[in-house]
């Protein structure tokens, strides 16, 4: 069902520090920060060759990113993307089979414009899956 790796999000406590770090010191192109209201967060995209790396920081009181990193306040690895041909039917296929997914279980639009969902850590090997439609 999955498909190509999209993105590793790292959460990260000071967002321009860690641009720079990415930028000046890993020699990455990065991007400006992009608010994302909608998902409680502000994103840096870096961009690799085969993949991408978002560095996300907290966006707003009710950040979902807020508990995790006051439990890492260094930051940390926060979530993997896979990408899906048909979003809807992935998640159809995952609950059938008992896994969470997280929020209203509708996709919301994501940083890169097209559908997203999120399936819960304690369901994949303690890992935060994303799931965007390709
Ligand atoms: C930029 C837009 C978009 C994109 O297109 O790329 C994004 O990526 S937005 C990214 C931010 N959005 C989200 O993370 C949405 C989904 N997340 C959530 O709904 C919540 O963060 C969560 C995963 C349900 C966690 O909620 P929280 O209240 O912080 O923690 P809990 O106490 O409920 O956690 C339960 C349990 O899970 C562990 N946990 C939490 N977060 C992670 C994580 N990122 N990776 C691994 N494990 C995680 C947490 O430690 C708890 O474990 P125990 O302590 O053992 O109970
Ligand atoms: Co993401």
């Amino acid at each position: 069902m999955i498909g190509k790796l999209n993105h590793v999000a790292i959460a990260v406590p000071d967002l321009a520090a860690a641009t720079a770090l990415y930028r000046d010191t890993l020699g990455a192109v990065v991007s400006e920060p992009v608010p994302q209201p909608a998902h409680g967060v502000v994103v840096v995209f870096v961009t690799l060759p085969n993949t991408k790396i978002e560095l996300v920081h907290p966006l707003g009181e009710a950040s979902p990113i807020a508990g995790f990193l006051a439990k890492n306040p260094n930051g940390g690895i926060h979530h993997i993307c896979y990408e899906v041909a048909d979003i809807l039917a992935a998640r159809d296929q995952l609950k059938a089979t008992g896994a969470r997914v997280l929020g209203d279980g509708e996709p919301k639009i994501g940083a890169h414009d097209k559908p997203v969902l999120f399936l819960h850590p304690k369901d994949f090997c303690g890992t935060l899956v994303e799931l965007e439609q390709a």
